[in-house]
């Protein structure tokens, strides 16, 4: 089994890059399967095992899928007849894949995919999705472990109100919205950077999407959508990340290409633990102070603070000082790294939604295990300043949303390394991220 193993106790200082965002291609590239016409181009595709993942995905329903990892870029021709079912080993691998729902529904009248499961962090139903699709004159079936919708010729614009601002909600109504028959209005919509990127690239298709980022987003159905050119944003989630890094290190780092507007409740809780934050040119530079001081987070949709910065952050709050609370509000079972803190020895504990954080725990290095994507990263954030060695196991988590963040971390100055099973260190090497990426989709 491979680890990451840190060695706590230096700073991190320099410049790093983030990537695309891995929640804003998904998305994307289930919706270049609405093309019936052209290839679409997509730049600054992170090389992440859930892009191989949804690649496959979109392969396998018979469209063309190139992608170009050293040029981050992938091409994809949605033009043949396509097939509507999702089989379940993909969903399985990423929950994501329930976003070509929308796009087959709306281009054939029927698409079967497989229910997705609950996670570790939570139960996480689609039934908003499915909501939608209803409002839209799908019939809906559930059984086998499979979601079928079906419509009569094209799905006809609605008006759909989310009890909540669903992110993949959001993106697979607008998607089959986009070439359904007249208008559709979605009320309480998601606000997420990541929408708007949606947005961006179906307008940019042929779609006649406006509002999106508020919370009513108006879609003008068209009949017809085509293969476009489209970058993807950087990922803000991975900028928020190395922010943390360089503030629970005291470190000064410039992250490159981050975009502070995604990142406002991120940068205001950062300052109020003494963190400076300036917004460059060319990206947000962190410089951690001498001493932290705690706050309280409540994790909330768009613009509030990200429910997948909540881990960083409680890293983060376990060396500030003062007691600090973190609520989380939109996953129901999102704090299992809280063992894995404590085996650090952090002075932590949970009540009922909340943590509260005793800060100023001395961290101890320990092996501790990553139960999801965010809390890999976490683990690596609190061995950064852990006495002696941390070593991270079931990195299957992390790649699914971090391109070699050993390597950038090794940049700045940290100690730590990928070993693998015989306890051979593995290079952080480009080409061996993009080979690993790939493998772990394959997993
Ligand atoms: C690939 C991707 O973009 N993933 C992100 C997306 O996930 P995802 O799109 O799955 O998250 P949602 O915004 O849909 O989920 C938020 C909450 O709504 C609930 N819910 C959702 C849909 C539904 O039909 N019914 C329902 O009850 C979920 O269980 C959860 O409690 O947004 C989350 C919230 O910002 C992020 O943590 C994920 O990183
Ligand atoms: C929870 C996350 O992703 P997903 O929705 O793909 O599980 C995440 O990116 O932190």
């Amino acid at each position: 089994m491979e680890k990451i193993i840190v060695r706590g106790g230096h700073q991190l200082n320099g410049t790093v890059r983030v990537e695309g965002a891995k929640n804003a291609v998904l998305p994307v590239l289930a919706a270049s399967l609405t093309a019936s016409e052209g290839t679409s181009v997509i730049k600054e595709v992170p090389v992440l095992a859930d892009v191989y993942t949804i690649n496959e995905v979109i392969r396998n329903l018979n469209a063309d899928v190139e992608f170009n990892a050293e040029k981050n870029t992938v091409f994809v021709d949605a033009s043949k007849q396509l097939e509507t079912e999702a089989p379940f080993e993909y969903v399985r691998k990423m929950r994501a894949s329930v976003l070509v729902l929308g796009p087959l529904l709306a281009r054939y009248g029927h698409a079967k995919v497989a229910m997705p499961g609950g996670c570790a962090i939570g139960s996480r139903p689609i039934d908003l999705h499915l909501k939608g699709f209803e409002a839209m004159g799908a019939d809906i079936h559930v059984g086998n472990g499979f979601v079928e919708a079906k419509v009569d010729g094209r799905l006809k614009g609605a008006k759909i109100y989310l009890d909540m601002p669903s992110v993949g909600a959001t993106e697979n109504i607008m998607m089959a919205a986009a070439l359904a028959d007249g208008k559709s209005i979605i009320e309480n919509a998601a606000k997420e950077p990541e929408i708007v990127d949606l947005a961006n690239y179906l307008n940019k298709m042929g779609a006649k999407i406006i509002g999106a980022g508020t919370e009513t987003i108006r879609i003008h159905g068209v009949e017809k959508l085509y293969g476009a050119e489209h970058t993807i944003i950087p990922d803000r989630i991975e900028a928020g990340t190395f922010m943390v890094a360089a503030a629970i290190t005291g470190g000064n780092v410039l992250i490159e290409n981050a975009i502070s507007e995604h990142l406002r409740s991120v940068i205001s809780k950062l300052e109020e633990m003494n963190v400076t934050v300036l917004e460059e040119d060319n990206g947000i530079r962190v410089i951690g102070p001498k001493e932290l001081k705690s706050t309280d987070i409540k994790t909330l949709p768009h613009p509030g603070f990200p429910t997948d910065m909540q881990s960083q952050m409680m890293a983060l709050m376990l060396r500030a000082k003062g007691t600090g609370v973190i609520t989380e509000t939109v996953f129901e079972n999102r704090f299992m790294h809280v063992e894995e803190f404590r085996r650090m020895n952090a002075n932590i504990k949970i009540e009922g939604r909340s943590v509260i954080i005793e800060g100023l725990s001395a961290l101890q290095g320990a092996e501790v295990s990553a139960t999801d994507l965010r809390a890999a990263a976490a683990l690596i954030l609190a061995g950064l300043v852990g006495e002696g060695h941390t070593r991270v196991t079931e990195l299957k988590h992390l790649d699914r949303g971090y391109v070699n963040i050993d390597g950038k971390l090794a940049g700045l100055g940290a100690d730590i390394e990928r070993v693998d099973e015989n306890g051979d260190v593995i290079a952080p090497l480009e080409e061996v991220d993009y080979n690993k990426a790939r493998i772990a989709a394959e997993l």
